[in-house]
């Protein structure tokens, strides 16, 4: 589709530089839950989408790419034996193709990203370039290309040396093929049959192999367990600090409940817990949930485990749109409590699921039916199509098949990615004991990127 072409649907006006596009989400089928996620990645075509509320449809608005390549004589090949390396000059853009990659760059970007001494600190990794002092209009007075390199000399005389290797992973279009988070989305048997070990509690504090290896599982997976680990808060905490900073909230910093209904919530009582993600109500959930049951004597109470994520995937291979209606109306979240010394009304806005608009990855759900508040953030009309779609992603998250069920025992502590994971719990008799807290989840993927791990 060329944007010279008329659109091919009627709605609002063409905005300048971008096409219509005919299709919607495409809906892809008969992918196995095994595979790695980075199918959901290429899954939504459009770039933006606007929701047309008047017909019900979607509209998806698409950069305005060329089909074709322009004619050979314009592209420019640094040598005969070369020809995985061509260029050539827009009025507004650097064409590249290169390790069959064909990239587009903006001169401003280019300008911005130059590496040279003058205009970056390797050794801080930090820009010096002050963005603001080039001009919108710049444009390379010459440009060249050898095996390696771009070379491009700018209107004042300045060079600008790009790797092309280096282009082709920070380009746009480089960056759409990848996934940020590599993953495993399961469902109870694709979890069990993984085999997914726990990491000793000796082995997890002393060695990098042991937390290497439970943060690789716990990236993957979204859970991971350390076992032998003495059953009291202050090893929990030793533990949740080999990973990441403890976030203090309002429960505290390392919390400790039982069913004596101390705070204003069903947590603290015997009941059961439907899956759900905590911190809804949080402009920012909390990253990490870890549990250590410390005491039990009774009878229920067992862990339930969810992936959203593999959920959300099946909303979206079943129902595109109402996938992308999930991701797109932001609703609230609420946590009142009265209780006497604790008085917190605290408020969290978003979406219900949440993904990086450039690729579609999905990296947040929030998830808590008892703690979603009043809808007044959503028209009626729309309001009642997210209605079904929460419906669809519900009876998801509830397929049996779905469900993960363990018993937590004094030893055994479960570290829960909030971003992706549900918890609940089963009903319970007896004394109850659990302690745990919640981590920061920039720290957790900044020590498991200290251990070379893609996170
Ligand atoms: C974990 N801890 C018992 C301290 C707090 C529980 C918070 C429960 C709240 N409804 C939520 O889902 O966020
Ligand atoms: O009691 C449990 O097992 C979990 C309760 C819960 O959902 C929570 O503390 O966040
Ligand atoms: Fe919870």
């Amino acid at each position: 589709l060329d944007g010279s072409q008329a659109p091919l649907l009627g709605g609002p006006p063409r905005e300048a530089g971008w096409s219509r596009c005919r299709e919607g989400p495409v809906c892809a089928s008969g992918l196995s839950g095994s595979m790695w996620c980075h199918r959901l990645a290429h899954l939504f075509s459009s770039t933006q989408c606007l929701l047309n509320r008047s017909s019900g449809h979607q509209i998806s608005w698409q950069p305005r790419y060329r089909k074709s390549l322009p004619a050979v004589s314009r592209w420019h090949h640094m040598a005969p034996a070369s020809l995985n390396c061509a260029w050539q000059l827009h009025g507004d853009h650097l064409e590249l193709r290169y390790a069959e990659t064909l990239m587009r760059f903006d001169y401003v970007w280019l300008r911005d990203h130059c590496r040279s001494a003058s205009c970056y600190n390797s050794k801080t990794n930090q820009r010096s370039l002050d963005t603001a002092s080039v001009d919108l209009c710049i444009k390379p007075k010459t440009v060249r290309v050898d095996e390696t390199t771009l070379f491009l000399t700018w209107p004042d005389g300045h060079v600008t040396r790009y790797g092309l290797e280096w282009l082709v992973k920070n380009s746009y279009e480089g960056q759409k093929q990848q996934v940020m988070h590599p993953r495993i989305f399961w469902n109870a048997e694709i979890y069990q049959q993984a085999q997914v070990p726990s990491v000793d509690c000796q082995n997890f504090l002393e060695t990098k192999e042991g937390l290497k290896e439970f943060l690789q599982n716990f990236l993957l997976y979204g859970i991971a367990f350390v076992e032998n680990v003495p059953p009291t808060k202050e090893d929990t905490e030793i533990l949740a600090e080999r990973i990441s900073l403890i976030r203090e909230t309002i429960y505290g910093r390392m919390w400790y409940f039982t069913s004596d209904f101390s705070r204003g919530d069903t947590a603290y009582t015997k009941l059961a817990l439907d899956r759900h993600t905590d911190t809804t109500y949080f402009q920012e959930p909390c990253g990490i949930q870890v549990f250590h049951c410390l005491k039990h004597e009774g009878t229920g109470g067992r862990t339930l485990l969810v992936d959203g994520f593999y959920a959300a995937e099946q909303v979206l291979q079943r129902a595109p749109e109402e996938f992308e209606l999930l991701t797109k109306v932001p609703l609230k979240h609420e946590y009142i409590e009265n209780v006497v010394g604790c008085p917190n009304h605290m408020i969290g806005v978003g979406p219900i699921l949440n993904i990086y608009p450039w690729n579609n990855e999905l990296y947040l759900i929030r998830y808590n039916n008892y703690d979603r508040a009043v809808i007044n953030t959503v028209p009626y009309d729309v309001v009642h199509r997210w209605y079904a779609a929460h419906r669809t992603l519900t009876t998801e998250l509830r397929r049996p098949e779905n469900e993960l069920w363990v018993k937590l025992k004094p030893g055994k502590a479960l570290f829960v990615d909030n971003w992706r994971i549900l918890h609940g719990r089963e009903s319970f008799t007896g004394y109850r004991q659990l302690c745990g807290c919640y981590l920061t989840r920039d720290d957790m993927l900044n020590t498991a990127r200290f251990l070379g791990l893609q996170a």
